[in-house]
């Protein structure tokens, strides 16, 4: 199970040492939560803060995950790939055309992704799950961090579980990504996810970075 904390919450005047803090503590995997003020109603940042991160990210051996909550996302998934970023995720309900997005990707020699909001059914990404290297399951509406997890979420985990287990999908991540704390973790591991984006629950004001990644890890039994 990778545990696979998402900067919104951090301290961007500090990246640095917000990065070197859950890296020393183990993590090798980053999710990057990029929004455009239209897909959502919220703005994040974009592939030159992911390029200003990449060294760090290399000395470590991290994983970059961009997530991107953009509309007509073909427009930028080069400037995400030449920024470092190993997964590229594109929202279904944001493509048009999903499978020649997806494929994009992988010419880019990239690791396709894609992400379905919660009212959208798994039969979105049925058609494509055999092009993909990730599939996220939104357990909150995207835009915000530090929202509470979508309990019908861990049913969808599971269905999507049965969905890649019937394919022989193994090598695809399922990941889920909203809400996830040390409360919780556990229960998605155990319908099926294999990675967990967890935003608040690392980045939580005042707390100490290595106690919150091993708080994660003591619930799932680490
Ligand atoms: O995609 C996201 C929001 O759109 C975030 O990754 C997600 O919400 C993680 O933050 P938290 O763990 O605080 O919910």
């Amino acid at each position: 199970m990778h545990i696979a904390p998402s900067i919104l919450t951090a301290d961007f005047a500090h990246m640095g040492d917000e990065l070197t803090a859950i890296f020393d503590a183990g993590i090798r995997w980053l999710h990057l939560d990029v929004m455009d003020g239209r897909f959502v109603p919220n703005i994040s940042f974009g592939p030159m803060l992911i390029r200003s991160l990449r060294p760090i990210a290399e000395q470590y051996g991290v994983v970059l995950d961009a997530h991107l909550m953009i509309a007509d996302p073909d427009r930028y998934v080069e400037e995400f790939a030449a920024a470092g970023c190993e997964y590229i995720t594109v929202h279904a309900e944001a493509c048009t055309h999903l499978h020649r997005t997806v494929q994009h990707i992988r010419a880019l020699g990239k690791k396709p992704g894609v992400a379905l909001n919660p009212a959208t059914p798994l039969s979105a990404i049925e058609e494509v799950l055999p092009d993909l290297s990730l599939a996220l399951i939104m357990s909150v509406n995207p835009g915000f961090g530090g929202q509470r997890f979508i309990p019908a979420s861990i049913d969808k985990i599971r269905r999507l579980r049965t969905m890649l287990d019937e394919r022989g999908l193994n090598d695809v991540v399922l990941q889920i990504d909203g809400g996830v704390n040390k409360d919780l973790i556990a229960a998605v591991r155990d319908a099926g996810a294999t990675c967990a984006v967890t935003g608040s629950a690392v980045y939580a004001p005042g707390r100490n970075r290595a106690e919150t990644v091993a708080e994660l890890r003591q619930a799932l039994g680490e």
